[in-house]
Formats: C-alpha cells, structure tokens, sequence
C-alpha cells in the first residue's frame, strides 16, 4: 500500500445492492476493473443497469475527456470476486454479524497487503475488525447515493487501522472523484448520517403526530434549506444569517431558542401504523412514478447542480470544486487530447456533447461550437508553451478573426474530437483551423478558422512571439508539412449564384 501511487486494477466487491453496485459503476468508469460477487439472483442485471444509468450522468456531467472504462465482471463466489483483487470495498447488508462472518472470509482469502473497506452507514469499524487476521488493512469507506454522482466518502478507522490503511483508500478515493472527509473520532453512525438522522427522526415525529406529510416535509427542505445546503452546509449558511457579525451574533440572537421544547424532540415509536402512514404518504407523493424514473430525475438533477457549482468562483465551489480538480487531474489521460500523431494529425479537444448543449432544434447549438472551438484553441496554446502559466507571466494570444461552417449535426451525448491544422504562423500572428468531427469519424461536422494575434497583455497591444513559443510552433508545423491543406481554408462567407 503506497500513498498517491495506489491503482488497483482490478477491485473486489462483495454485495452488489444499490451500494456495491454504485461503487462498481464508480470503479468501472475510472477504469478499474470491478469484479462483484453478490448470491441474489439479479445482481448481474442491477449492476448493469445501474452502470448504465452512471455512464449517462457522467457522460453529462464531463463532457470532457473520461478515463478508458475497466470492464464489469460478476463472479460466481466469493473466491473468484477476490482473485487477484487490490482492493476490495464490502457492501452486504447493515447486519452486524453478517458483515463480521464475511469480513473474516475475505481477511482469510486475501494477502495482508490488500486493504479492505466496509460501507457500513454507521457500525463501528472497531467492531468490525476485531476477529480480522490482519485488522489494520481494515477500514471503513462509507459512500451516499448514488455513489457514482455524489463525491462525498467518509473514512473512519478503528482501534486498530493503520495510518497507512486510511491515506492509501483516501488517495484512491480521491483518484476517484470522491471528496474524502475522515472521521477522526470513531462514532456510530460516523458524521454525515448522525445529521440526516437528526432530521429524519424529526420528520417521523412531524407525521406521527399529524402535523406535517411526506409531500410537506420534503417540500419544507427542497424550496429552502435543501438549495443552501448544497454548496454552503448549515454552518456557514447561519454564519449569514447573523448579518455582518457573523456567526457569534447569530449564536446571541438564536441560540436561547436552544432550551426551547421543540428543539428536544425524541425519536417516535416506529410501530406498524406509524409505517404504514409514512410508506402510504410516500406512495402518494410519488404519483405513480417509478423508482427509475425518479432515479433518472435524480441523477439529471444532480449532475446540473454539481456542474452550476462547477462555475461558482475561479475554481468552483463545493463539489463543483470537486469536479473540477478531477477533470483537471484526468485531462489528456484517457484520449489523445493535446498530442501531435506521426502523421501530424493534433487532436485538440475530445467530449461528450451536454444536454444543455442542444437547442430548440434537437441539436448543439451554435456558440456551443464556439465554446468547444475556443477549448481546444486554449488546448493547442497549451501544447507551444502558451498555457496558463504564459498567461499568468503577461503574455497571451488573442483572437482577432474567426469563420465557423456548420456542416452536420452533433446530438446529446455523442462523443466528439477536434484536429487542428495550424496553417500559417509569422512574427505575431498565428492562423489555425479546426475540424470537429464525431469520435473515430472524418467527416467534419463543423469547422473553425482563426487568426490569433499574440500580445503583450499588462502594456495592452501586440507582441513579437518569443523564441521558445516560436520554436515549439515551428515544430508542429513541421510535423504537419505533409498533411493537406483543409479545402475550406480562406474561404470568405458567399451566396454562391447559378451562371
Ligand atoms: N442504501 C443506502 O442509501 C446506503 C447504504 N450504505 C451501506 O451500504 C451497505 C449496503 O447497503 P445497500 O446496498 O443499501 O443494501 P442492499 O440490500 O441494496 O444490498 C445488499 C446486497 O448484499 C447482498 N448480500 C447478502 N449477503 C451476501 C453475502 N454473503 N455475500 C455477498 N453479497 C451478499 C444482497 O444480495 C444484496 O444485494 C450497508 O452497509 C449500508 O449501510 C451506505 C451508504 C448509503
Ligand atoms: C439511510 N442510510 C443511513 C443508509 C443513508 C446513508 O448511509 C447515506 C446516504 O446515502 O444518505
């Protein structure tokens, strides 16, 4: 087990319901290969759909470049889920010893080297461990769902965990796209689901004692603090709510209320009939809607909000923050993006068209070429030296001139590549052309020519290309000498009229 450096190819699962085979999505799509072992007769089938349903959201939620997917296995028993795993992540049933009796197989099976984490919700890791062979390579991993949209992962150690057990699945976990959060002090029910207990006891009393429904309750949180909540938790959200002064005038003003009766309300009795009204509330409420279809609501929602956040400040915010850094850390990684071909071909962008990509006619609309054209411009400065940092030092290259075509129609989720040409460079100028096409296809869909002007940003005017910049465009432009000049090159927006 090695920090940053662990990759596990192939990961074990062991219980394969809507967390194992969440987590298996997750795997799948980061290019680990995840081999499930789960005795219900379904499992093949729900981890397929479930994969099914990640590979949309992600699809949405990156239109940039994915890792190349590791392959979904399901294995026959435990044994063959285990063989030649690296890592393997438990997801049985909340039953203390179930998880135990199973924990203790895999312990067996296992050599001492890989690390091996639980889902549990809230059973302490401690517990868990004791009768384990080698309990320090144990620890617990709790996700939420859907696994494989919410970046969120607890990471609780027990008495007998290693260090190097937790920063070696926290770093995987990272590599992942997960936001990591460790518990430092063991505690049933661990951070994040004490809280939702909280209000989740105080929603079954609210029907118990007829005050509120199912419909209400979760109205009272989606048209208000679910919107907050999102991007700032509770503390900070209150820390506004105390004005200027911040959270010490907040705690002055509403922290009486603290001895308050209905701040010490008690869990209810969870009887049948107490059941029976929440489970038929929330037929209701659902209308007739299917679990998938609201599964489908979800993840469109959840993939919107995390890439809105993706937006928020220089860096996003939140889990949009999240996104970013995983995007940034994987960009190049699992296409061609940014390299010259032995042919000279230099492919400048690659993604997946975005659902909110597509206008009123069914397909992407205009400045969204723009926008893909304009990334992969920002990629080609990249490959000569002109990247971020060149900017950052008061250099850039600024756009003067440009001519889209429009040649075919990019739909939802098709995946597409940019290739540019760079035609022509002089002093201070340089002229590229782009040809966007579906993935593994040569027939453009749409075409850019641009002309860049390089400039001296802080004096505010045109600039001598320096050396180093000039070489490295030298460079691709020789690679490029054999390619053909794009037909369209130079050409002039006309009405061509019959003789
Ligand atoms: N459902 C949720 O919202 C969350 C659940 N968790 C935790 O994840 C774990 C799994 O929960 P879910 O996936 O919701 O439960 P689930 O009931 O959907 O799935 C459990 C799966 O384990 C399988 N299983 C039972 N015995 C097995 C055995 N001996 N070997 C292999 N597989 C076996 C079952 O066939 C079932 O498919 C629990 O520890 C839970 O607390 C964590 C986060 C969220
Ligand atoms: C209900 N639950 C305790 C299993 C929920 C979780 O553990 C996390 C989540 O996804 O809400």
């Amino acid at each position: 087990m090695t920090g940053e450096a662990f990759t596990p190819k192939r990961c074990g699962l062991v219980g394969g319901g809507v967390i194992g085979a969440g987590w298996a999505a997750r795997f799948v799509l980061n290019g680990h290969d995840a081999v499930l072992y789960d005795p219900s007769s379904d499992s093949r089938a729900r981890a397929e759909a479930i994969l099914t349903m990640a590979r949309a959201a992600w699809a949405r939620l990156m239109p940039g470049a994915l890792p190349p997917e590791g392959r979904l296995l399901i294995a026959a028993t435990l044994d063959e889920a285990l063989d030649d795993a690296a890592f393997v992540q438990e997801s049985l049933p909340e039953i203390e010893t179930l998880k135990c009796d199973v924990l203790g197989r895999i312990d067996a099976l296992l050599p001492a080297s890989v690390p091996i984490a639980s889902s549990t919700s809230g059973l302490l890791p401690t517990r868990l461990q004791a009768g384990l062979r080698h309990p320090e390579r144990f620890v617990v991993g709790h996700p939420f769902n859907p696994v494989y949209l919410l970046p969120l992962v607890e990471i609780c150690g027990g008495a007998q965990t290693s260090d190097e057990t937790k920063e070696t699945v926290a770093a995987f976990y990272r590599a992942i796209g997960m936001q990591v959060l460790h518990v430092r002090k063991e505690v049933d029910g661990f951070i994040a689901d004490r809280l939702l207990e909280a209000l989740w006891r105080e929603g079954l009393w609210l029907i118990e004692e007829g005050v509120a429904t199912t419909a209400e309750l979760d109205d009272a949180i989606r048209y208000g603090a679910g919107l907050r909540w999102s991007f700032m938790g509770t503390f900070l959200t209150y820390r506004l709510a105390g004005g200027d002064a911040g959270m010490r005038h907040f705690l002055a003003q509403f922290g009486p209320a603290l001895k308050l009766p209905w701040t010490k309300l008690v869990a209810p009795e969870l009887t049948d009939a107490l059941i029976d009204r929440v489970a038929s509330q929330s037929d209701e409420q659902a209308g007739g809607v299917t679990v998938r279809a609201l599964e489908g609501l979800r993840d469109e929602a959840l993939v919107k909000i995390i890439r809105a956040l993706a937006t928020v400040g220089p860096e996003g915010y939140a889990a949009g923050a999240t996104l970013n850094a995983f995007i940034a850390r994987n960009a190049g990684k699992a296409t061609d993006e940014g390299t010259v071909a032995a042919d000279g071909t230099l492919t400048s962008w690659h993604g997946t068209v975005s659902p909110d990509w597509i206008d009123y006619n069914g397909h992407m609309t205009e400045h969204r070429y723009l926008q893909v054209f304009g990334e992969a411009t920002d990629n080609v400065l990249a490959v000569i030296g002109a990247g971020r940092d060149y900017v950052a030092a008061g250099h850039s290259f600024y756009t003067v001139e440009t001519h889209l075509r429009h040649l075919g129609q990019a739909h939802d989720g098709m995946a597409i590549t940019v290739r540019t040409h760079i035609l022509d460079a002089d002093a201070k100028r340089l002229h590229l052309f782009h040809t966007l096409t579906k993935a593994g296809d040569d027939a453009p869909l749409a075409t850019a020519e641009h002309m860049l002007v390089h400039v001296d940003a802080v004096q505010g005017r045109s600039a001598l290309i320096p050396e180093s910049v000039a070489t490295a465009i030298a460079a691709l432009r020789a690679a490029q000498s054999a390619l053909p000049i794009p037909e369209a090159a130079g050409r002039a927006v006309v009405m061509p009229r019959r003789p």
